[in-house]
Order: structure tokens, then sequence, then C-alpha cells
């Protein structure tokens, strides 16, 4: 598995290497002690509580979802099919603070972030169906669920595909304004 550094300060890209043969494919999706050793933070891997995976199907938009508080670090891939995923560093003294970077993760590379507490997240399903596999460090509270319009005209998300449903939570989420002011 491969670590590289994303644009975003402290997202790093793990990118596993699937063994492919007649039946199909093996892959790693995860290694603690690799993780721990890129981060220099023995124990980090432990401390994901809750695994998560949701089903979305072609154009659906979930996000751009965070969370208050100490916020929560993440490890977010692509088991089924591919999505074009979006992060916004929302940390004010981050040297890449209000920035976004997008990503895809699908099920032929098996590409996998990790994201730190302090960050917007949000994707697009650009197959029939996708699933998104997360992991999360503190268990999920939605009293502390934050969000921002996923098509907000100041964040100015580029989604490649038309948006066929979202949420009634992110249909009437706020705006990237709303949450600056939130913020400082
Ligand atoms: C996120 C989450 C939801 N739920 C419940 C709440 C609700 O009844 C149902 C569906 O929740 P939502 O509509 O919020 O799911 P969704 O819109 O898919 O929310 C997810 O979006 C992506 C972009 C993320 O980054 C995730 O962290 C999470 O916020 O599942 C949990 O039990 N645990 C969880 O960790």
């Amino acid at each position: 598995m491969r670590i590289e550094e994303a644009e975003l300060a402290d997202v790093i890209v793990l990118i596993p290497q699937p063994f492919r043969d007649e039946r199909g494919l093996f892959t790693r999706t995860f290694d603690a002690e690799t993780f721990d050793d890129h981060l220099g933070r023995p124990g980090t891997a432990a401390a994901f509580v809750q695994d998560s995976q949701s089903r979305s199907v072609r154009g659906v938009v979930r996000g751009m979802h965070g969370r208050s508080g100490r916020s929560e670090a993440k490890l977010v891939r692509c088991a089924n099919g591919a999505v074009h995923d979006v992060l916004i560093d929302i940390r004010p003294d981050s040297p890449t603070f209000g920035r976004s970077q997008a990503f895809r993760l699908d099920d032929e590379e098996f590409r996998h972030l990790y994201v730190p507490p302090g960050f917007l997240h949000g994707f697009q399903a650009l197959t029939a169906t996708a699933d998104v596999c997360y992991r999360i460090d503190r268990p999920h509270d939605p009293a502390e669920d934050i969000g921002v319009a996923y098509d907000d005209a100041d964040l100015g998300i580029d989604w490649p595909l038309p948006v066929t449903a979202v949420s009634a939570r992110d249909a009437k989420a706020g705006s990237w304004r709303e949450l600056l002011t939130r913020l400082h």
C-alpha cells in the first residue's frame, strides 16, 4: 500500500495494490501499521470505532457534510462503482483553509482517503450504484451534523453529472457564507 499526500493539508490517499486473477481480485483496503507509521501517531488506526456504508444511484449527491465540536476523522473508500468525492478544508488555522479538492474513488484502484477532523465531505455517484464505506473515530451524533449546500454558488463545486437526488437535509443545507461566520 502506497501513501500519497493530497493537496489539502493533512489529507492522505492510501493506494492499495489489488491482486487480480481469473477469479477476480483481492485487495487490502487498509493497513494500520503503514497508516500509523506514515502519520507518526501510533494508535490512530485503532481509534476508528464505527464502520458504515451507503449505496447511491447514479447522479445522487450526498454532502457537503461536516461535524461540529471536535469534529471527526474519517476513512472513505468506494467499494462498488465510482464516485466523484469532494473535500473542503474548514480549519481556520490551516494553510489550505477554504480550499477544496476532488478525488475519484472507485472499485478499480480502491483509493482510500484519510480525512482528518475539520473538513466538509461529499460525493456524487458516477455509476448505476456506488457503495461508499466510511470509518469514523467517534460515534455518530446527528446533533453535531453541519452542512453546506452542495450547489452553493461561492463554493462552485463542479459536479460531473446532473444531480438526480439529494436528501431532505441536504436540500435545505445552509450556505458557505453562513458557515464562515460560525467558524471565525
Ligand atoms: C452518517 C450516519 C447516519 N446514520 C443514520 C442517520 C439517518 O437515519 C441515516 C441516513 O443518514 P444521512 O442521510 O445523514 O446519510 P448521508 O447523507 O449518507 O451522510 C453521510 O454523507 C457523507 C457525505 C459523509 O461524509 C458521511 O459522514 C455522512 O454524513 O443513517 C447513522 O446511524 N450513522 C452515521 O454515521
